[in-house]
């Protein structure tokens, strides 16, 4: 069979995030956008979570899902006994077994067009090139964090950072020497990023003009985003509800039961993503601000967090406040009740509030937050950032500020007002012919493209 044409001639895309819930749900949007526009896509995941503790959290996921190894197919990163040693298993293991992947699909007549790597796993470039085919390369993070770790790569920033807007940097800037794991994933994304054909980044052009402009002038770098589900943007894909791939079992029904009975834009949403881990104090003091400011309040609160609040607070929030273990969040943020999204700025969730217009109080914990929390106030303007004590904690009095800032202060209309502009943008960014879509369109001829020239 001539190769890079499957049995029935469509163009095959393997897409393979880190195997993290914020990693997972942006490009398992994009498998469901190429798949929209013919493309074949499966999505690989490592053999822990696929056999563990996936939730297919709706029939809306059609998603063929394969797998490969980390190398720790039992327990997951658990198992590893460093950060460090866990990456480079999975390196090691990943690269033999999606190269057996490839093989396995070409040799059953499907044979793979394009690998769709998480920018976390580079070695997945090498796979392709090896196996001769397209490499495209998936950001999960903002442009602007992108770009400042890129200026670090290069050697143009010296660490430590010193000076006073240092906050305003992702934690591994400022905090060097915290997670040194991390910071050199996060720096190996660029270490053969001029092999890649494409670039993507799930951010709307509009949302980060200058970033991706300046970006663009060093890789074939398109903005895709947002990777959110199709029913809250542009409703072209009717089934297209929910993330549809869940590591946690969200807990719906309460929920949308609770808040539906809540006025409209009464309510304040705090989420913290699927790994921040907040200490006590902190808890305590968010919890106190919320009952000081005396709005309703849905709090997702992980069950490996819940030990921090003590139970007798829990229990004395019933009538302001209903506690879950996770739930859909979109389908939250969504909820005309929701008025207010207390974030800790991840990407997803910075994408998630801009395009569906909720206002944020940010509380950034580390890595990208930070930065993600500058742009939500400075460059949005859809939010307030919660400013910490020189201790580093958030104050009860400065949660229940900024809770009243953005429900009903002086600058709330003007911070409704700017988050539903942006909610417009996204919107026309995955619309037919909005730049997003048209991006997306760009990637498919060029993997069409790439095939005629086998
Ligand atoms: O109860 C919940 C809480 C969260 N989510 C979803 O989980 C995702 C969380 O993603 P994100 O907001 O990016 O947070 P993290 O899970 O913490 O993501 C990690 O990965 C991101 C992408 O690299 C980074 O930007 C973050 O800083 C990093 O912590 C979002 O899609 C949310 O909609 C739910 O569905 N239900």
């Amino acid at each position: 069979m001539e190769k890079g044409k499957g049995t029935n001639g469509v163009t095959h895309c393997l897409i393979v995030p880190y195997p993290m819930q914020g990693h997972i749900n942006p490009m398992l949007q994009f498998c469901k956008r190429l798949e929209h526009k013919s493309v074949n896509v499966k999505l690989v995941t490592t053999r822990f979570l696929a056999k563990s503790i996936m939730h297919r959290a709706s029939s809306s996921t059609s998603i063929f899902l394969e797998t490969i190894s980390d190398g720790y197919d039992e327990r997951g990163s658990d198992q590893a006994e460093s950060a460090e040693t866990y990456l480079e298993t999975f390196c090691k293991v990943g690269s033999q077994t999606l190269t057996d992947l490839v093989q396995k699909l070409n040799d059953s007549g499907n044979p793979v067009d394009c690998i769709v790597y998480d920018s976390f796993l580079p070695w997945c470039l090498d796979v392709a090139k090896r196996c001769g085919l397209m490499g495209a390369v998936f950001f999960t993070q903002s442009c602007a964090v992108d770009s400042i770790y890129y200026h670090l790569y290069q050697g143009l920033i010296e660490l430590p950072l010193k000076g006073t807007k240092i906050l305003d940097m992702p934690s591994f800037l400022y905090r060097f020497g915290s997670y040194p794991a991390a910071l050199n994933m996060l720096l190996r994304q660029f270490s053969n990023i001029e092999k890649a054909d494409w670039v993507l980044c799930n951010t709307v052009y509009e949302f980060e003009q200058q970033e991706v402009e300046w970006l663009s002038k060093l890789w074939p770098i398109i903005a895709i985003g947002p990777t959110i589900p199709s029913m809250y943007l542009d409703k072209r894909l009717e089934d297209d509800v929910d993330y549809g791939l869940s590591i946690f079992k969200p807990n719906n029904d309460d929920c949308t039961k609770w808040l539906n009975e809540k006025p409209k834009g009464s309510v304040v949403y705090v989420a913290f993503g699927s790994l921040a881990a907040l200490e006590a104090q902190q808890m305590e003091e968010l919890w106190w601000g919320m009952k000081r400011s005396n709005y309703f309040f849905l709090w997702v609160i992980r069950k490996t967090e819940e030990a921090k609040l003590p139970s007798e607070i829990i229990a004395d929030t019933k009538d302001k406040g209903l506690v879950v273990p996770w739930c859909q969040q979109l389908e939250v943020l969504a909820h005309e009740a929701v008025g207010c999204f207390v974030s800790h700025c991840g990407w997803n969730s910075t994408v998630e509030a801009l395009s569906l217009g909720v206002p944020v109080v940010a509380v950034p914990q580390w890595t990208d937050q930070s930065t993600n929390a500058k742009y939500i106030t400075d460059v949005w303007k859809m939010g307030i950032k919660a400013l910490p004590d020189e201790k580093g904690i958030v104050r009860q009095e400065t949660v229940q500020h900024c809770l009243s800032q953005i429900m009903e202060g002086e600058r709330s209309e003007e911070i409704k007002i700017n988050a539903k502009k942006w909610s417009k943008l996204a919107k026309e960014a995955m619309c037919e012919g909005g730049g997003s879509d048209r991006n997306i369109n760009k990637f498919v001829d060029s993997l069409v493209h790439w095939k005629r020239c086998f």
